[in-house]
């Protein structure tokens, strides 16, 4: 007989020994809903206080880090791309700028690390790697202007890209590396945002993230593992961005998806796992898609009540969208109609504002851990989400309802297939679309 059971047929049995899980888990809720407890307690005018987004802090934090960005800065030597684009993002979604002797530098350090073959990596004289490219090529965007747009090298990009393109549709992170679905997703996201997507690039890309989708619904980093948060994003907006999204199983994602938020009212990343503000991103940002695609699931839903009416083997949603892939992350913004999300996108600013933020500057993965760079862009990433989530169009000011805290926490609108700030996007898609004639 199980403890449980044996509880319930005699109480006075002793409680079952949790397990490590769960204890973390009750320790977690614990900190939290001390926390929320303290919020509610508190007089109004202290509440906005605590609410408050800080901006000045968060500021100070970041251009610590991008001063840490030089030679000096050995610990993250592979990531330094990385750490360019959580800070450079962050500082865009604050709405802040940095003097351009330092975006320059961003610029020409960012070019040292671009391959002669393509792609950029880790730092100067390293391999090229498919995240790293993203992050640069995101980097780059965010800083925006000729000297930065016209300093990303398409035509080798493009044979990068080609040389980590696996035959069964995945591509590897970098040469002899692993083959997964943040592969797929940067390796698309660089091809489509640069306008260099097409049929060879694409080509089984569908059927290798069809692949990783698990029973649960969500979508795992290879076949055969478990649904993640990070992949599922990446999954998802690599589908959408290669025009197959209709082949996913979407109520079954949304299903999954949708259930991570949990009554600390941030997201974990899997069943069973703890809250994490990087989630606000990752999962935040996977239902803000999901948000959009309501006429697809809506019509995935129809066929399946009729397979079950009739068992006259029907295949699904079969139409394939993909002919007009090259510009869907542009027409994706100028799709936009209002939809009401899918996640309780007010409680989700509640965990970022008052459990992920640090007073000081800088947020979090949860109270008691410590701030830092990846962990900022994310939250905020995902607090952006948030605030437009209910907008008529992805940058329309959304009313002061939907904004928690005081208006000023309003941060600037991000496009939710590459996480950079939509302003810089369409200065990105003008130059690459309009100028460039690849
Ligand atoms: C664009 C790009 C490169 C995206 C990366 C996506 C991403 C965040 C993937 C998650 C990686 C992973 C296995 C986390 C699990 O960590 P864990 O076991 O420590 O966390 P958990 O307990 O929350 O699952
Ligand atoms: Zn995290």
């Amino acid at each position: 007989m199980s403890e449980e059971s044996e509880r319930t047929t005699n109480p006075s049995a002793p409680p079952p020994c949790p397990t490590v899980t769960q204890r973390d888990q009750w320790m977690v809720e614990s900190q939290v809903f001390q926390i929320y407890q303290l919020f509610a307690t508190i007089p109004r005018n202290a509440q906005t206080l605590m609410l408050e987004l800080q901006r000045d802090n968060h500021m100070q934090y970041l251009s610590k880090g991008l001063r840490h960005l030089g030679p000096a800065f050995s610990v993250l030597d592979a990531n330094r791309p990385w750490l360019c684009y959580w800070i450079f993002h962050s500082i865009a979604l604050l709405g802040e700028s940095v003097d351009d002797e330092l975006e320059d530098n961003a610029i020409d350090f960012l070019n040292r690390c671009q391959d002669p073959n393509g792609g950029y990596a880790g730092g100067p004289g390293q391999m090229p790697h498919i995240a790293t490219t993203y992050a640069a090529v995101n980097t780059l965007i965010t800083l925006g202007g000729q000297k930065s747009l016209a300093s990303i090298n398409r035509d080798k990009m493009y044979g990068f890209l080609r040389r980590m393109k696996q035959p069964d549709g995945g591509f590897r992170m970098h040469d002899e590396g692993e083959i997964d679905v943040r592969a797929c997703y940067t390796a698309i996201s660089v091809a489509s945002v640069l306008n260099i997507l097409d049929d060879e690039l694409i080509q089984n890309v569908g059927d290798y993230i069809l692949s990783c989708q698990t029973y649960e619904g969500g979508i795992a980093g290879e076949p055969g593992s478990e649904a993640h948060g990070g992949y599922t994003f990446c999954g998802l907006a690599a589908m959408i961005l290669i025009g197959e999204v209709n082949r996913l199983d979407l109520p079954r994602l949304v299903d999954w998806a949708v259930f991570r938020q949990g009554k600390e009212c941030g997201f974990q990343g899997r069943t069973n796992k703890l809250v994490d503000g990087c989630y606000s991103f990752w999962q935040g940002g996977a239902v803000a898609l999901l948000q959009r695609l309501s006429s697809i699931i809506n019509k995935q839903m129809e066929e399946a009540s009729h397979e079950k009416e009739s068992s006259d083997g029907h295949e699904g949603t079969s139409e394939s969208s993909s002919a007009d892939f090259k510009d869907i992350g542009y027409k994706f913004i100028n799709e936009w109609s209002a939809q009401e999300p899918f996640f309780h996108s007010v409680a989700l600013q509640q965990y970022i504002l008052l459990c992920a933020q640090e007073q000081e500057g800088g947020l979090r993965d949860k109270p008691g851990k410590r701030r830092d760079h990846y962990h900022t862009c994310y939250c905020l990433s995902g607090l952006s989400l948030c605030q437009y989530s209910f907008s008529k169009r992805p940058d329309s000011p959304p009313l002061p309802n939907l904004v928690l805290g005081p208006y000023s926490n309003l941060l600037e609108p991000i496009h939710p297939l590459f996480n950079v700030v939509l302003e810089r996007y369409r200065e990105a898609h003008e130059f690459f679309f309009a100028e460039c004639d690849h």
